[in-house]
Parts: structure tokens; C-alpha cells; sequence
């Protein structure tokens, strides 16, 4: 479980987060939507202690990441903007290499590569470098990376961005596989599509503050409005950062 408490973060003059207050469930997966700017980037971030809050509290299964960020990232799988492919790496070196430093052992890295594959069907890059990859097959790799070592909490920033139809399918299946499993999973997107398809909870933030957090049938009966996104429109008031 992932608990947040009237978190802030400043850089500089921008106040990027301004209050952010929300608890995601194990088990679920909990949409991060918000306009361009409103600060899900930054929250990620800070929830896996890659930046330092400047007020609130955070706790990730009850461990601050500001106090032990290591045990915070054992236990977590994050996929940000930076995919942090190397190019003379093949899929499976490179999901190797990541699976050593996350101290698994060999046969059960192979184990495990054989089941993110079939999972994101990776099968047609396993053996070929990452150089040339187009972004969807780029997504896949990373997300991959993300799910090798079965963390317990997953963080995806645009999980969805660049995949194409049959990619975008294998995502919601391996979603679909994290939440049975009983993950906690926190995905920023601006695709209703995904909310409405995969999100069993939403967040809502804009401004660097949650402005309303509910199913999407709740955020649709709380503003009196029939689709999610005419819902989201309301609660931050723009059209900006929705994708159909
Ligand atoms: N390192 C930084 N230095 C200065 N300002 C920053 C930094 N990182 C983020 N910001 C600012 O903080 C605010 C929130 O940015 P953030 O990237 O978290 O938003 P976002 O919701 O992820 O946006 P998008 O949907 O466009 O990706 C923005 O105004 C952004 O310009």
C-alpha cells in the first residue's frame, strides 16, 4: 500500500507539488491523471525517493522513502520517461544484467525472462540489441526491466505511450497479471482508454494537489457528468492532457 500526506516539492519558483494526499491499494491500479504540468512526474519521483519532499509523508508498505530508500526500491519497480536501454545490449543481457544487480540468481532470472516475454511478447527482440528499437519496442524492454524481480508496488509514468494496438494488449494483460498477483500499481496517463480499461481507482491532481481521488463511476456520479474524461474536464477545469 502507498500512503501520501499533503506532500510538497518546490524547484524554485514552481511549486510542483502542492499537496498531494492519496492512498493506492494492493490489488488495484490506480490512474495518476492530471494536466501537463500538474506535478505526477515529480510525486513518482518522490515516491520512490529519487527526489527529496520539502513537507508531508510518504510510506510505501509503512517504510518512508526519505529514510530507507533501499528497501523502498527492493520492493518496487519503476518505469519513468528515461528507459535507460544500453545499445550493445541484447533484451535478454540487458533484463540479465538488471536481474543480477537486483541480487536474483541465474536460473531464476532465465525463469523470469521466459515469463516477461511471453507476458509483453518480447520474443522477436530477446536476442537482438537494443539499438534500432522503435520506442513501443523500447516501452516493452523497460517494462520489462520494471517487472523482472516481481516487485510488490509498480510506478509507471505513460506506460502506454508509442505502443501499438497489439502492444497496448499485451500491457493490459501484464496489468491485468500484476493486480491478481496483489501489486500495488500507480500509472500516470493522459489515455481515458487505459483509465476506463485498466483502472480500478483514480487520482486526480492538478496543481501539484489532489483535487478528487474515486472509480471512475465515482468521479462520474460526484460531478454529474456521464464520461470520465467530461468528469476530469470538471474536477481541474481544461481539456488539456486527455487523450481519447
Ligand atoms: N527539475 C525541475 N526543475 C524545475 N522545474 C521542474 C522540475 N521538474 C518538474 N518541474 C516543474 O514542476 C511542474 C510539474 O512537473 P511534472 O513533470 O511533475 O508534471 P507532469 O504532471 O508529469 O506533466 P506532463 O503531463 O506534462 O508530463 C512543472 O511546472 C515542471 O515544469
Amino acid at each position: 500500500m502507498i500512503e501520501v500526506h499533503d506532500v510538497r516539492k518546490q524547484f524554485g519558483k514552481v511549486q510542483a507539488l502542492a499537496g498531494a494526499t492519496f492512498t493506492a491499494a494492493d490489488g488495484q491500479i490506480t490512474a495518476l491523471l492530471g494536466p501537463n504540468g500538474a506535478g505526477k512526474t515529480t510525486l513518482l519521483r518522490t515516491l520512490v525517493g529519487l527526489l527529496k519532499r520539502d513537507h508531508g509523508h510518504i510510506a510505501i508498505d509503512g517504510v518512508d522513502p526519505a529514510v530507507d530508500p533501499m528497501r523502498v526500491r527492493r520492493n518496487i519497480g519503476v518505469l519513468t520517461d528515461q528507459f535507460g536501454l544500453y545499445d550493445r545490449l541484447s533484451t535478454r543481457e540487458y533484463l540479465t544484467y538488471f536481474g543480477e544487480l537486483n541480487g536474483m540468481a541465474r536460473p531464476a532470472i532465465s525463469t523470469r525472462i521466459a515469463e516477461v516475454s511471453e507476458l509483453l511478447a518480447l520474443d522477436d527482440i530477446l536476442e537482438r540489441r537494443a539499438k534500432g528499437f522503435s520506442q513501443g519496442q523500447r516501452i516493452k524492454v523497460a517494462l520489462a526491466r520494471t517487472l523482472l524481480h516481481r516487485p510488490r508496488h509498480l510506478l509507471l509514468d505513460e506506460p502506454s505511450r508509442g505502443l501499438d494496438v497489439m502492444s497496448t494488449r499485451a500491457l493490459r494483460r501484464a496489468l491485468a497479471a500484476l493486480k491478481a498477483d496483489g501489486c500495488c500499481v500507480i500509472m500516470a496517463t493522459h489515455v481515458m482508454q487505459e483509465v476506463i480499461h485498466s483502472c480500478d481507482d483514480v487520482i486526480v491532481i492538478a496543481g501539484g494537489a489532489t483535487v478528487a481521488q474515486g472509480t471512475p463511476q465515482a468521479l462520474c456520479a460526484r460531478t454529474g457528468l456521464e464520461s470520465l474524461e467530461d468528469a476530469f474536464v470538471s474536477l481541474v477545469g481544461t481539456e488539456e492532457g486527455i487523450e481519447l
